[in-house]
């Protein structure tokens, strides 16, 4: 059974790739880390950082969540990400991907002890 903080890990945190990524990063990320089985997830981000500054984040800005919740943490600086979002065109289970290379600040939600991320909130 996975943690909730093993699948932000696997949904979320790609150290290894570097940020000159390809258009099809996403096409195969997607697939790879298992977001699209049984249907195509809409939107996903990927960390290119190592996972103890992922991890970091955690302890630094606090911030509301979109849930209202009060879990949440914005690193205090950018971060490379990739977003994957869903095209227009695609069906499933041919997930189609638009691949997205960006600097941002991450906020995720944290929760558990030891105190982890849990759930990716939103990049700024
Ligand atoms: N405060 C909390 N504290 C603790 N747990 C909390 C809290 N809040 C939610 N969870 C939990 O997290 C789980 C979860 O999967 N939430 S999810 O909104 O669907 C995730 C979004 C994200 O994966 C992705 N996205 C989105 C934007 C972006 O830039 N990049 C990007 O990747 O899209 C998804 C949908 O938006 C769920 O179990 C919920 O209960």
């Amino acid at each position: 059974r996975e943690s909730q903080a093993q699948k932000f890990i696997r949904q979320h945190v790609d150290p290894v790739s570097n940020p000159n990524i390809s258009s099809s990063y996403c096409n195969q990320m997607m697939r790879r880390r298992k977001m699209t089985k049984g249907w195509c997830k809409q939107v996903n981000t990927f960390v290119h950082e190592p996972l103890v500054d992922v991890q970091a984040v955690c302890f630094q800005g606090n911030v509301t969540c979109k849930d209202g919740q009060s879990n949440c943490h914005k690193s205090n600086s950018r971060m490379s990400i990739t977003d994957c979002r869903l095209t227009n065109g695609s069906k499933y289970p041919n997930c189609a991907y638009r691949t997205s290379q960006k600097m941002r600040h991450i906020i995720v939600a944290c929760n558990g002890t030891p105190y982890v991320p849990v759930h990716f909130d939103a990049s700024v």
